[in-house]
C-alpha cells in the first residue's frame, strides 16, 4: 500500500513565501488571534454582535477571493523557530505564524541538542476553569518533541505520545517546555519533555516515539537517484 502524499499537498510543491509576505500575513494572523480572544470574552450587546458577524463574513469573503490549495511554506526559517521542515509550515496549528489557531509556540534550540519553548496560553486554550486544556498540552508536546526528533536527524510521524498530567497547568503565566532525545534506533526516535511553571513546578511530562515513514525514505532515495543520473 502506498501512503505517499498526492503531488498537490507535498511540501516541496506548495507556495513558498518570502520574509515580507510572511510578515504581512503574520500580522493578520496576530490580529485574528486577538479577535478570537475578543469573541470568546466579548460582552457587547447581541445586536452589535450580529452586526460584527456580518462584517467578519465580508472580511472572510475578501480573503477567500484568492485561495491556495494548501497552506504555504516559508522560504527561510522564521526567526525564533528552529530550521527544520516543520518550522517552515506556516499553517501548523502549534507553531504556524499564519495560523490564528496556533498560540504560536516559539522554539529555541539549545547547544546540547535539547529544545526550549517559553509561551503563555490564555482563555481560548482553557480546559478546566483557569487552566490549560489537556489536549492543547498534548498538541504542543507532539509538535515540540517531533521537532526535537527532526533536529536530531530522525524526522518522523508520531507513533506514540504519552502524557502524565502531574498538576494543573495555569493560564496566563509564562510556561517553559523543555524537550530532549532519549534514544535513537534506525528510523525510530524517542523524546521526552516537561512543562514547568515560573516557580519551577512540573505540571505535565510527556514521552513520544517518532518513526520516519518508510515511504519518505523511499522518495528521498528516488530523488537522490534522479540527481545522480541527471
Ligand atoms: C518538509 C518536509 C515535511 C515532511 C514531513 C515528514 C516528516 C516530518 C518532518 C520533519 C519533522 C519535524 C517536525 C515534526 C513535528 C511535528 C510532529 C507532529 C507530527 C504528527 O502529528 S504526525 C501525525 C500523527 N501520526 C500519524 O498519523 C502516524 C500514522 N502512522 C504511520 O504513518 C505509520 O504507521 C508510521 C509512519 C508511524 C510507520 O509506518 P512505516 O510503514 O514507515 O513503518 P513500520 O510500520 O514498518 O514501522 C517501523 C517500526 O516502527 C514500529 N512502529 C510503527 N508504528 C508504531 C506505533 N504506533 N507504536 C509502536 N511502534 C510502532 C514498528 O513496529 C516497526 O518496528 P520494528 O522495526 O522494530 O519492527
Amino acid at each position: 500500500m502506498t501512503t505517499a502524499l498526492p503531488p498537490t499537498i507535498r511540501p516541496q510543491d506548495r507556495s513558498f513565501l518570502g520574509e515580507e509576505q510572511v510578515a504581512v500575513r503574520a500580522r493578520l494572523a496576530e490580529e485574528v488571534r486577538a479577535l478570537i480572544d475578543a469573541v470568546v470574552l466579548t460582552d457587547v450587546p447581541d445586536a452589535e454582535i450580529a452586526e460584527i458577524t456580518g462584517q467578519v463574513r465580508a472580511l472572510t469573503d475578501r480573503l477567500g477571493a484568492a485561495r491556495l490549495g494548501a497552506a504555504p511554506m516559508a522560504d527561510t526559517p522564521i526567526d525564533g523557530l528552529i530550521a527544520s521542515g516543520m518550522s517552515r509550515q506556516l499553517g501548523n496549528p502549534v507553531t504556524g505564524v499564519l495560523n490564528p489557531v496556533a498560540p504560536p509556540i516559539p522554539f529555541e534550540a539549545l547547544p546540547d541538542g535539547s529544545v526550549r519553548s517559553v509561551f503563555t496560553l490564555d482563555e481560548p486554550y482553557e480546559g478546566p476553569p483557569g487552566l490549560v486544556h489537556g489536549g492543547i498540552s498534548a498538541a504542543i508536546f507532539d509538535q515540540v518533541l517531533g521537532m526535537t526528533a527532526g533536529m536530531s536527524g530522525v524526522p518522523g510521524f508520531t507513533a506514540t505520545l504519552e502524557l502524565r498530567y502531574r498538576r494543573p497547568t495555569p493560564l496566563r503565566v509564562p510556561l517553559t517546555l523543555k524537550a530532549r532525545i532519549t534514544r535513537r534506533e534506525g528510523r525510530k526516535c524517542w523524546a521526552d519533555g516537561e512543562i514547568t511553571t515560573p516557580d519551577g513546578r512540573v505540571t505535565v511530562e510527556a514521552t513520544a516515539m517518532f518513526v520516519t515513514p518508510r515511504h519518505l525514505l523511499a522518495e528521498e532515495a528516488d530523488e537522490a537517484q534522479e540527481q545522480r543520473t541527471s
